[in-house]
């Protein structure tokens, strides 16, 4: 690593102790040198111990300058400090907060004080520290904020009033609050009312269901402005370049967690104010040339929509309302019949049956995420290509059966209820969505089947299992088929897949030979789907799950 020029250098007290403290672009480190006397074989021999730790800049919250009494409280009794330690030291000190790391993804915000000899020299340091911060562009300084006060266990307002709120001012980020009134408040207000030129990023103080609320005004925002037509399933989607945020308010908080690693306020908080950017796919969905709903997480049919469904009337429940839904769609085991025919991912890094998966800074994802918009600058240059190349080249595939569920995974949708998720080795960001297909099975190999999700097991090392790693894909409900083999002549064919049997016949979607699709914790109001995968369209405050550090690592900062 290319070594950063110095740009201060001090000896200052901390804890009474005096360190070696330094500052260059993209560290702060600080190290004791205490000598001991050892006696080696009759002579007396000076040792050095080093304690040293550092903190990238990157990761240092704010700088302020503290307020000190040259007098400590011990024990009901006030003490003067040593002479030895506090000479010419005890009046002037800053103060550091930055990103400390604790186990499982936790990231807390932890103070050091230095002691300074002189004003001055403290002032030099605080100066020198906040310019370091300033010249950290992708750090938001002024947000908007929507909080769902019903979300989760109705904490979300308590959440952010408590945990988030004091962070932020303490980082000098301003913000306008929102506190939502009534379901597709904050949607609607994006899609239409805001400035968006005045903030540096949205924050979701909710869960899923309130994130999939703000992107979808962010993103019908952006193709409006851009005039492209939602409605068009063919149609490249413009990405959104307002970042967001979420706070975890929610009942599963699966977003939050599959690109975190946790769902903790505070640890959410901190990665926005270090202004991490991590891009997501987004899936459209469509039924017969209508735009019904963005995905990013999870779209499942069968058990999981009627799971979601049973769920949605015991919202008074709050969050066990999964548990108890949960065990009663399992028991019902109701099986449906369709097809689904689906366009492979083929020329891409990664497959859902890898051992590997996607962390911060994902090599797979950057790699496909290049390529995609490499090949999107190709596709532009020929005027009249109304499909996408790979679609053109790609041969679609269909498959017709009786399952139990068809779930498509855009993401690990790890949560903590699954904490591997429903297809542990999916990207966030590759351009894909992995189709899932559980076929009709005993309930007891279903049972199986869904224990895996929350043990080391591979859920999809079963007979009845499939996953595939896909670009786009349909689903057609059996009382919909028809009109399938009448209009498409193969898998991949018209356009008008949904046509005049799925529009107008009760059946489709309406009866209970249908399930529904749960599209992110949504009900979709029909079973017949077009699903697309769109590459990197909007961007989070946060970096993707990070590698683990060893044990003796965990105390930031570091020790070096
Ligand atoms: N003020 C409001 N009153 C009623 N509903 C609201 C309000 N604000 C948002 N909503 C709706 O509440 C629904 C659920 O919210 P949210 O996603 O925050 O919590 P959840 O469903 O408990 O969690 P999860 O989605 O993680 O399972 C969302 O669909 C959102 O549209
Ligand atoms: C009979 C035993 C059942 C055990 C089932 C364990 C598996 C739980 C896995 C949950 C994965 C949830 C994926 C995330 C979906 C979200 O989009 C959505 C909205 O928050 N949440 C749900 C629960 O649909
Ligand atoms: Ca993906």
């Amino acid at each position: 690593m290319e070594k950063q020029p110095r740009l201060l250098s001090s000896q200052l007290l901390l804890k009474n102790r005096v360190f070696e403290v330094t500052l260059n672009r993209a560290i702060l480190a600080w190290k004791e040198i205490t000598t001991k006397k050892k006696r080696v074989s009759g002579s007396i021999h000076n040792t050095f111990k080093v304690d040293s730790y550092c903190v990238p800049v990157s990761e240092i919250v704010a700088v302020r300058e503290t307020e000190v009494d040259s007098r400590t409280k011990d024990e009901g009794r006030w003490q003067k400090m040593s002479q030895e330690s506090t000479e010419g030291h005890s009046s002037y000190a800053f103060t550091v907060s930055y990103v400390e790391r604790g186990r499982q993804h936790r990231w807390r915000c932890n103070d050091v004080t230095f002691h300074c000899s002189d004003g001055l020299l403290c002032q030099q340091w605080v100066q020198s520290i906040r310019e370091q911060l300033s010249l950290l562009s992708s750090r938001p300084k002024h947000l908007l904020v929507y909080i769902n006060p019903y979300g989760g266990k109705q904490q979300g307002k308590l959440i952010y009033e408590e945990k988030v709120a004091p962070l932020f001012s303490r980082a000098s980020i301003s913000t306008d609050v929102i506190v939502t009134e009534y379901a597709n408040h904050a949607r609607d207000h994006l899609k239409v009312d805001v400035d968006l030129k005045k903030y540096d990023g949205v924050v979701c103080v909710g869960g899923d269901g309130m994130f999939s609320e703000i992107i979808h005004g962010l993103i019908s925002r952006t193709q409006a402005d851009c005039g492209v037509d939602q409605n068009c399933a063919e149609e490249k989607l413009v990405p959104c370049t307002t970042r967001i945020g979420i706070i975890p308010a929610g009942s599963t908080d699966c977003i939050c967690y599959a690109t975190v690693g946790i769902n903790d306020p505070v640890t959410s908080a901190l990665h926005i104010i270090v202004g991490d950017s991590q891009p997501l796919d987004v899936c459209s969905v469509h039924h017969n040339n209508t735009f019904l709903r963005y995905s990013v997480s999870l779209l499942g049919y069968g058990f999981y929509g009627d799971m979601l469904r049973d769920s949605e009337r015991k919202r008074w429940m709050g969050p066990v309302r999964y548990d108890f839904s949960g065990v009663k769609t399992f028991l019902t085991h109701h099986y449906y019949e369709g097809t689904v025919s689906f366009l492979p991912a083929t020329d891409i890094l990664g497959t859902p049956r890898d051992k590997s998966m996607c962390r911060a800074g994902c090599y797979i994802c950057q790699h496909n995420g290049q390529l995609l918009s490499e090949d999107s600058q190709l596709y532009k240059m020929e005027e009249d290509i109304s499909h996408s190349a790979a679609e053109m080249q790609g041969d679609w595939q269909m498959i017709r059966g009786k399952f139990l569920a068809i779930n498509a995974a855009s993401m690990s949708c790890a949560c903590p209820r699954s904490p591997k998720g429903l297809s542990p080795a999916a990207h966030l960001a590759d351009g894909t969505t992995d189709l899932i297909l559980v076929r009709k099975c005993s309930r007891i190999n279903f049972l199986r089947h869904l224990l895996r999700h929350t043990n080391k097991d591979d859920q999809f090392d079963l007979a009845f299992v499939e996953v595939h790693r896909v670009r786009k894909f349909r689903f057609t409900p059996k009382q919909c088929e028809s009109d399938l083999d009448l209009r498409q002549g193969g898998a991949g064919g018209g356009k008008k897949l949904f046509g005049q049997i799925c529009r107008d016949h009760p059946a489709c979607g309406c009866t209970p030979i249908n399930s529904s699709w749960n599209c992110d914790g949504e009900i979709l109001p029909h079973a017949a789907i077009e699903v697309g995968a769109h590459c990197q369209l909007i961007r989070l405050f946060a970096r993707g799950i990070e590698d683990q550090p060893l044990f003796e690592d965990y105390c930031t900062p570091s020790v070096i």
